[in-house]
């Protein structure tokens, strides 16, 4: 995660757990997160439990033992959207440190612009479409007001989020790069 560590030393600096975190040694927890874009609307749903329950968010979950992480996003899409993507592409990667957690979360942000299926409701997820000037930022997480914009007009971007008390951001740091690019942010 040296893009994560460098990015935690900018803007003024983050909260010391947030370096101590990415610093440790310790491997993150790998999750995705996949937006469907139509280029008008975005398709989000509301989270009815677990983690994040009550916010709108794109679908998205753990990377299970033994898949990539693109497998593991295309299974979250079908389990909780009952959807294929067609034209999956890597949109950006999160990386998430809570005062209360030993490991940072990397979540691999993915996005297409059509898919095959119809979206429907599971135990986990209600989908629902938004226009992209409609987006719910008061009803989501509080780093995705920062990083929709990128996603929207399809820059890769990379950031860092840290949170207390679980869903009160206190400080972040937020790059918009070329995917290829491994030099510094
Ligand atoms: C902290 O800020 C976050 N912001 C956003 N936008 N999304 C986040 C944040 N933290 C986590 N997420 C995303 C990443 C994943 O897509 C989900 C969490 O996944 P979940 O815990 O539901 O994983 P599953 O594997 O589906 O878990 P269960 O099978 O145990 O329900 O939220």
């Amino acid at each position: 995660m040296t893009w994560a560590t460098t990015l935690a030393k900018a803007d003024g600096g983050a909260p010391p757990f947030v370096r101590a975190v990415l610093e440790s040694g310790t491997s993150p927890k790998l999750l995705t997160l996949v937006m469907i874009d139509d280029g008008k609307r975005v398709l989000l749903g509301h989270k009815k439990r677990g983690f994040g329950m009550g916010y709108y968010n794109g679908f998205g979950g753990k990377v299970e033992p033994g898949e990539t992480i693109r497998q593991a996003a295309e299974r979250e899409l079908q389990e909780e959207a009952c959807i294929e993507a067609v034209d999956l592409r890597e949109a950006g990667v999160l990386v998430f440190a809570f005062d209360d957690q030993p490991v940072a979360w990397e979540v691999h942000v993915f996005a297409a612009s059509s898919f095959r299926g119809e979206p429907a409701e599971t135990d986990e997820m209600r989908p629902v479409w938004f226009n992209h000037e409609d987006v719910p930022f008061e009803q989501m997480w509080a780093d995705d007001q920062f990083w929709y914009p990128l996603l929207l007009r399809r820059a890769y971007f990379r950031g860092v989020f840290a949170f207390t008390q679980t869903t009160q951001l206190l400080w972040h740091s937020l790059t918009e790069r070329d995917p290829g690019d491994e030099g510094c942010p």
